[in-house]
């Protein structure tokens, strides 16, 4: 999809008061597009974002995407959806994982069918390295989400709505996840709450994110998933990489994993990878699109997996303290922290 293919079109963001919201419209209305939904539950964050983006095109529905007629409402003559809303936090999906069916499961599927029914061009949902051999409710949600999505054209074979996935790894700075605590305990005097320094996690920024579903829109067919080629680096490397930006020394406090956390992740399977095309900075994993006639299909063993391995954040490209310290200079929500705390945005020595 090219900036012009955007120009007289709708768009509807589920969930898009989030900062992948934020970052999708704002990009969206620098192109001639006649309108962006925003599909939520909080009217409060409605209202900041009306006056933060301060563009007649963007226009707010209040509904929840577990209720199938307030995603009817806002999917009414869009061309393409963007589906973020999600419960996404690995702890609270734990001690509530039928919230998290709801939201993530039944919510995604009234996603596709209110895009179907209103004719919708194409429809991205957004996953997470977490629905890969999931230990936790939030991945397995994520899973299922996934093959809601895949079998929309295993069921309709004529389908109007092309239903593609992406998955991300750990999107830096996200709202509430580790770097923005990091954060705040080095500004606090430095006593950082480390659950395992050896832990790996793949590392994206939003606009790597966002480039993602971008990416989506353009090459998706039929129930295809993309995942975009990333570097990883342990947790203990992200400490030390922080506490050298903030020259704070660190009291590194190891606090052990969390509920139902994985040492490392995986973005893609061996399994999916013996299916994939490599694109360049971008994996296509197409959907297995067999039918039930399992017969009439030649009897032979995909003996192509056992040549892969996962693509595991353990195994990835590993990035060094330095080049993680890059990676955050490079955020514009790091830079600011800096500048409040009176630094300069600049690689240091270690502390
Ligand atoms: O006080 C803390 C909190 C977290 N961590 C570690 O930091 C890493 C990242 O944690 P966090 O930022 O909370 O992210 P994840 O739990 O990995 O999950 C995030 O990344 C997913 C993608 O994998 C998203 O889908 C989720 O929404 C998002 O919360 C993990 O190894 C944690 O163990 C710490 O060391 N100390």
């Amino acid at each position: 999809m090219t900036t012009t293919d955007y120009a007289g079109k709708r768009i509807l963001i589920t969930g898009g008061t989030g900062s992948f919201g934020h970052t999708v419209a704002r990009k969206l209305l620098t192109r001639d597009v006649a309108e962006i939904r925003i599909l939520s539950r909080d009217e409060a964050k409605q209202d900041l974002m009306r006056h933060e983006l301060g563009d007649s095109r963007v226009r707010f529905y209040v509904g929840d995407v577990r209720d199938y007629l307030s995603v009817e409402r806002a999917s009414k003559d869009v061309d393409y959806v963007f589906h973020a809303a999600a419960l996404k936090q690995v702890p609270s999906c734990e001690f509530f994982p039928m919230e998290a069916v709801k939201t993530n499961v039944i919510g995604s599927e009234n996603v596709v069918r209110a895009a179907e029914a209103s004719g919708v061009k194409s429809l991205v949902c957004l996953s997470t390295d977490k629905a890969v051999y999931p230990v936790n409710a939030m991945g397995m949600t994520k899973a299922m989400m996934e093959k809601v999505a895949q079998s929309h054209g295993l069921n309709n074979p004529h389908a109007e709505t092309v239903v593609s996935c992406v998955r991300y790894g750990n999107v830096m700075y996200s709202r509430g996840s580790v770097i923005p605590l990091f954060i705040r305990q080095l500004r606090a005097g430095g006593r950082l709450t480390v659950t395992n320094p050896a832990m790996t996690r793949f590392m994206m920024s939003l606009e790597d994110s966002v480039d993602l579903v971008e990416f989506a829109f353009v090459n998706a067919e039929q129930g295809d998933l993309f995942i975009r080629k990333a570097p990883s680096c342990t947790i203990g490397d992200l400490a030390q990489a922080l506490s050298n930006l903030f020259r704070v020394k660190a009291d590194i406090n190891v606090i052990g994993t969390r509920h139902a956390e994985k040492v490392s992740e995986v973005l893609a399977s061996r399994e999916e990878l013996s299916r994939a095309t490599d694109m360049g900075e971008y994996f296509r994993i197409t959907a297995d699109k067999r039918d039930l006639n399992y017969s009439v299909y030649v009897e032979e063993g995909d003996t192509k997996q056992t040549e892969y391995s996962d693509y595991d954040s353990h195994t990835t490209v590993r990035l060094s303290v330095g080049e993680v310290e890059d990676m955050l200079l490079g955020l514009p929500e790091v830079q600011e922290e800096l500048f409040a705390a009176g630094l300069t945005p600049e690689r240091s020595d270690a502390v």
